[in-house]
């Protein structure tokens, strides 16, 4: 049984969440630096939107490695790896004038902010009871998007005050610092060290007397089935081969479960991926006629609103596990029926529903968190790196092809640049998405009811 010693999971929950934190604003730092970074550099928007883009593309392609490694060197070393990672990455945006260094730059802070999250998502599961765990997966994502708003207005001042240099430099100096206090205080699982006692070989009392809020011990891992209730304690077994990449996607996708949670993530966060990364600026300005400091206000709700809704969402699909696929569906739904509105709305359309898009489109976002949850309940847990890595793989894909899909229609209609942009244009290009929702959702409800009948057949229940 746990004994109750509630101060340090969440100092080293705190740590790794703010270190997820940091990778946002390192995601993100761009955002609202665009007219600078074209200054800087002396490029055109087409280049510049290639920044978003690659670093999405390198985020997207490392999940599942990342996820690999993670299951193999555990959430410690990946976290600090990917702290590195964006120091180096911004320092190097920071100092250099060539637009391909700077390029050369994001891909270092995508890579480094590939290590964060999915690691972090590893280490709850280790300290913290399982029916806390969508509340505080939930608050995870929470101080994620602190960091969102951090990287949206005190860096934009901190650019124009200090200049590029002083302000990029900045943010790897905050990346570097909290990798070291996490060099010190995270640990893997209760009873191993951080990664200083590693090194060190000096195991201090703190993570000693750690050991006793452990989980139980450790079964089978490779060859039992996934748990519908609580993921199975699984280091490696000794002497035991973990199974390649092929054998791992085989066994987890033969899951109806894993393969639900993949749809899950697939179809809520997209759009206000999409919206945030890139198009939203551009939407609201040139489509819809306001003025980029509204504007920017305006994008700050979605924001609040993401905040408020991991609040609520946490202790509401833990209250309600058996119907969380459904809350997903259900705010999924209100996003697609949002831009639907929009999209089909006579002419411009009115401040009112502008609003009722940027509150309702990021729950999509606290929304997928719910994709970990599922996926948490049917993973053995020696695949949860892996498993977590797959998972997130599928928001980020569909909002990438989404990103690139909204700017082939503008480019198609003869609208790809701000000179050209109009509403009509606008319309059409975020149409794309409908697809992507009628896709996600028909596979959610085939995947809901195959993991329905694959859990009646095995006897499990969620708890
Ligand atoms: N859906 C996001 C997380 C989130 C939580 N609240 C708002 N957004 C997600 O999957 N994040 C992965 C990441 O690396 O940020």
């Amino acid at each position: 049984m746990r004994r109750v010693r509630p101060l340090l999971p969440w100092v080293v929950w705190g740590i790794a969440a703010l270190a997820y934190a940091i990778a946002i604003i390192n995601r993100s730092s761009l955002s609202a630096l665009g007219p600078a970074a074209q200054e800087h550099f002396g490029i055109d928007a087409t280049t510049l939107a290639a920044f978003p883009v690659i670093q999405l593309v390198v985020y997207a392609g490392l999940q599942i490695p990342v996820g690999m490694l993670l299951d193999r060197f555990g959430a410690t070393v990946l976290i600090l790896t990917g702290g590195v990672l964006m120091t180096l990455g911004q320092v190097v945006m920071a100092t250099v004038a060539d637009v391909r260094l700077a390029i050369l730059a994001r891909v270092l802070v995508g890579a480094g902010d590939a290590c964060i999250f999915i690691s972090v998502m590893r280490l709850l599961p280790e300290w913290f009871a399982i029916r806390q765990l969508p509340t505080v997966s939930q608050l995870t994502g929470l101080i994620g998007q602190a960091g969102q708003l951090i990287s949206v207005v005190p860096l934009a001042l901190a650019v124009g005050t200090f200049g590029w240099t002083a302000g990029f430099n900045g943010i790897a100096a905050t990346a570097f610092f909290v990798s070291l206090v996490a060099f010190f205080v995270v640990r893997d699982r209760p009873g191993q060290g951080s990664a200083f006692e590693r090194l060190t070989g000096r195991l201090g009392r703190l993570s000693r007397t750690a050991r006793s809020l452990a989980t139980p011990p450790a079964t089978g891992v490779v060859t039992v089935g996934p748990p519908a209730t609580e993921m199975i304690a699984a280091h490696p077994i000794e002497g035991m081969r973990p199974l390649r990449f092929w054998a791992k996607a085989r066994r987890l996708l033969s899951l109806p479960g894993v393969r639900l949670s993949y749809w899950v993530h697939f179809t809520s966060p997209f759009a206000v991926n999409v919206f945030l990364l890139l198009w939203g600026m551009p939407f609201l300005t040139g489509g819809v006629g306001l003025d980029p400091s509204a504007a920017r206000g305006l994008l700050t709700l979605t924001v609040l609103s993401s905040m408020f809704a991991g609040l609520v969402l946490g202790p509401l699909s833990s209250r309600f596990i058996e119907r969380r696929v459904w809350i997903n569906v259900g705010i999924t739904l209100a996003i697609a029926l949002t831009w639907v509105a929009i999209i089909v709305w006579p002419g411009p359309p009115p401040l009112w529903l502008v609003i009722v898009l940027l509150v309702v489109m990021p729950l999509g976002g606290p929304a997928s968190m719910i994709a970990f949850e599922v996926s948490r309940s049917h993973t053995p847990r020696s695949f949860i790196g892996f498993g977590t890595g797959l998972i997130n793989t599928a928001g980020f894909t569909a909002s990438l092809l989404t990103i690139l899909l909204v700017g082939l229609v503008l480019d198609l209609q003869g609208a790809g640049s701000p000179e050209h942009y109009s509403l009509g244009a606008f319309k059409v290009a975020f149409a794309v998405q409908i697809p992507f929702w009628a896709l996600g959702l028909t596979m959610i409800f085939i995947e809901q009811r195959r993991t329905r009948r694959w859990m009646e057949r095995h006897g499990r229940t969620l708890r």
